[in-house]
């Protein structure tokens, strides 16, 4: 059976300590209560470094310059019914301070206690390249 591929544009938040921002999927979404990257699904004809911006503004509250968008690594993961491509871009200055407006947590963490964080399936790679990245 072929499934549709879903595009999913998200964003590692570092900070001037080395810490990344992760965020706790909501109650009543798929995969809640694990730890994702900031980020959702690009809407049809939207460029997905727009999508990016959008989500991080509407997620929680900042503004990012696309200049500020440094492309890193991607996630590609069959999930049961579609098949998840993520890009995963490296964000390293915003305007503005960041608000948790959409999940039921935000956390800090350095990239060795990321592990501590049960995330979803497709996320563990991105993990491992981030911890020896960082
Ligand atoms: N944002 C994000 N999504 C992830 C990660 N890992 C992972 O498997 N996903 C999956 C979960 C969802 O199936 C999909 C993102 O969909 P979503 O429902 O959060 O998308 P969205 O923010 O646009 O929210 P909505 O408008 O659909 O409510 O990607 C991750 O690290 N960050
Ligand atoms: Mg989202």
């Amino acid at each position: 059976m072929t499934l549709p591929t879903i595009l999913v544009v998200a964003a590692a938040l570092v900070d001037v300590d080395g810490r990344v921002l992760i965020a706790q999927r909501p109650e009543g979404k798929a995969l809640a209560g694990l730890w994702e990257f900031p980020g959702g699904k690009v809407e049809p004809g939207e460029r997905p470094e727009d999508a990016l911006i959008r989500e991080l503004h509407e997620e929680l509250g900042i503004e990012v310059s696309e200049a500020c968008l440094a492309p890193f690594v991607f996630a590609s993961h069959g999930y049961d019914s579609f098949h998840l491509l993520m890009p995963l871009w490296l964000v390293r200055r915003w305007k503005g301070v960041v608000v948790n407006r959409h999940h039921a947590a935000l956390a800090w963490v350095k990239p060795n206690r990321l592990s501590d964080y049960p995330m979803p399936p497709a996320d563990a790679p991105l993990v491992a390249h981030l911890r020896d990245f960082l």
